[in-house]
């Protein structure tokens, strides 16, 4: 590699001998491409509607339990693949372009991870509701929720500085079960007299009908992977 200079900096001349300059280059900058702003990301990225590798992954490594519950936790909420995670979070971002959102809202835990990957594809602040109340926290909105995994009801909380009269909230969750938890992000959202423009989750399961509910509600609601039975501990995922 040389690099010969003539007239100073304007005139800056690379030669490379070999794939040093573009290893270099490309180890600098090849995180950063497809994550460049907003208006890339609407546009640029191809298009998944159906999330075959979300289907193909849930059907591989889903774990089936009585009670209706579908463990995932090798790739989306204990160990989490990442490279999935952004797939997932641009096709939210795909299907909630034509809403006007300036903030995204998760409840902890297993939102968190889907949440931050929308919230930085769309370079929007994330905000997770809380489910034990901080004894720093003043200022609160605060509702109940019954978690179906852990048999246990929560006081679910979000301080007022970041849920606002005006917001326009985009919710993102990992599983729309029941629909408890996205009833509780309701009820916060009408508290704070923000905005719901749409819910977003990462898999739907069909037959405990939090999804119907929703949507009679009118609330956008988008789910990437739809399971319609887990009857016989037998993942049947709709098309
Ligand atoms: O539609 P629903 O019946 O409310 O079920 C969905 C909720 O249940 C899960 O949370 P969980 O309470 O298991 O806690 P976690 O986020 O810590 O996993 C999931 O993350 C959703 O928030
Ligand atoms: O990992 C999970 N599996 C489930 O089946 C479920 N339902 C609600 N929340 C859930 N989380």
């Amino acid at each position: 590699m040389f690099f010969i200079s003539s007239g100073g900096i304007d005139r800056l001349i690379i030669f490379c001998g070999g794939n040093l300059i573009f290893y270099f280059f490309y180890t600098i900058f090849a995180p950063h491409f497809g994550h460049a702003g907003r208006k890339n990301i609407q546009t640029g990225y191809k298009e998944e509607k159906d999330m075959q590798q979300l289907k193909e992954r849930i059907l591989r490594d889903g774990k089936c339990f009585e009670g209706g519950i579908l463990k995932v936790d090798n790739f989306i909420n204990h160990q989490m693949d990442p490279i999935l995670m952004k797939s997932m979070a641009v096709e939210f971002v795909r299907r909630f372009a034509s809403r006007d959102i300036n903030k995204i809202l998760t409840i902890e835990a297993s939102g968190i991870a889907p949440a931050i990957m929308v919230g930085y594809l769309l370079e929007l602040p994330v905000v997770f509701a809380k489910k034990k109340k901080p004894s720093t926290m003043e200022n609160m909105l605060a509702t109940k929720v019954f978690s179906f995994t852990k048999n246990n009801t929560y006081d679910v909380c979000v301080c007022k500085d970041y849920l606002q009269p005006g917001d326009k909230v985009l919710f993102i969750d990992d599983f729309l079960a029941n629909g408890n938890a996205a009833k509780g992000v309701m009820d916060l959202v009408r508290q704070s007299g923000a905005e719901l423009a749409g819910m977003g989750f990462l898999i739907e399961k069909a037959f405990q009908h939090g999804g119907d509910y929703l949507r009679a509600q009118g609330i956008h609601v988008e789910s990437l992977a739809v399971i319609e039975s887990l009857d016989g501990c037998r993942i049947t995922l709709k098309d």
